[in-house]
């Protein structure tokens, strides 16, 4: 909480949070989420999951790279103030490409963060807009805030095929209606307010264990979200072999669990066997560590 100033007032938490804490911030939700072990199919401490192109040293290389980029996106969100929200998102896409680049050049090449720039790219504009209109930053109001940046992203990038061959992401959607990381940020990140940051709080409530408790996150992450990256991997039944895999295991309590720790490296070596990462739900997983860090706020109508 070193970064963080908190003061209290009656009605909520009042939190000053800069650009230079920001960054700080995402640097340690990106190295939190890769060294969080065991962790199905996803590169952590034990392995490198499913994936033969990059390790643990690549992640930290990467999250060096990408997390000063942060303050840029902060800025644009900031000279944001009083203008429209929707004309944020083409304003930081230019820097998001920059900052792939910067990822690509210390990767070798390797997509290793680039669901995770985009979702703190926008969580970091919505603060820097948030702060220049000296509105609190609470969880539900930042996730709000990207969503009115997300406005329509679905319909105008992925509804209309462009001609030619369809992208990845475009045929998830035209054919399975999976909507991805777009459709995660346009619901102003439902699957975390919904279902992770309240399995998050509970078992740091009741554990106080940060590291069970985003482990058990994950799970439930893994449960329910629709990665796109399974689907890329594994088809449609990936992406449900990874749902069921993950409900079981949580009906039968999860980490939690005696022998929970065991039954989660378990499934990670399933998933590697069928080369299957749920990388989107690592990407959420650092959203939600990052999101637990400021008040809940009002409840967000999305
Ligand atoms: C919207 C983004 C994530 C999409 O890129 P792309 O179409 O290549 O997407 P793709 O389907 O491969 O998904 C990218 C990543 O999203 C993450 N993801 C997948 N499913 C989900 C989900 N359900 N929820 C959240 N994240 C998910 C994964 O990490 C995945 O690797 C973004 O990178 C983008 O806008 N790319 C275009 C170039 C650009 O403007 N980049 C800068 C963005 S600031
Ligand atoms: N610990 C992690 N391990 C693996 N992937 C992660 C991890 N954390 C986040 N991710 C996300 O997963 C994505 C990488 O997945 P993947 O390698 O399947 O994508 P790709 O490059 O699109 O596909 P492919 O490797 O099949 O060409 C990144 O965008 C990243 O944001």
């Amino acid at each position: 909480m070193s970064e963080i100033l908190m003061t209290e007032s009656p009605v909520n938490k009042v939190c000053a949070f800069d650009e230079e804490s920001l960054v700080k911030r995402v640097r340690l939700a990106l190295l939190t989420e890769v060294r969080l072990t065991p962790k199905p199919g996803l590169v952590d401490i034990r392995n490198t999951g499913a994936h033969k192109d990059m390790d643990l040293a690549a992640f930290e290389r990467s999250t060096a790279a990408i997390a000063p980029w942060m303050a840029r996106f902060y800025q644009i969100g900031y000279e944001s103030a009083t203008g429209n929200a929707e004309w944020v998102l083409p304003m930081i896409r230019p820097i998001g490409v920059a900052c792939e680049c910067d990822m690509l050049q210390v990767t070798g090449g390797v997509n290793t963060h680039r669901g995770a720039i985009f979702a703190f790219g926008l969580l970091s504009a919505a603060i820097g807009r948030l702060n220049a209109q000296n509105v609190p930053l609470e969880q539900n109001l930042m996730c709000d805030v990207v969503a009115q940046f997300c406005h329509h992203l679905v319909a105008k990038e992925l509804s209309v095929p462009k001609g030619g061959k369809l992208s990845k992401s475009e045929s998830h959607f035209l054919q399975f209606g999976l909507a991805g990381a777009r459709g995660e940020a346009e619901s102003g990140f439902r699957t975390v307010r919904t279902q992770a940051l309240p399995v998050y709080n509970r078992v740091m409530a009741e554990l106080g264990d940060t590291n069970l408790a985003l482990l058990q996150t994950l799970l439930h992450l893994m449960a329910w979200n629709d990665d796109t990256n399974l689907v890329a991997r594994g088809g449609l039944s990936g992406l449900y072999y990874v749902q069921q895999q993950a409900q079981k295991l949580l009906w039968e309590g999860g980490v939690l669990h005696p022998g929970g720790i065991e039954a989660m490296q378990q499934l990670d070596d399933a998933l590697i066997a069928r080369r299957l990462s749920p990388g989107g739900s690592a990407d959420l997983l650092a959203v939600t560590w990052f999101l637990s860090h400021f008040p809940a706020g009002m409840l967000f109508k999305n």
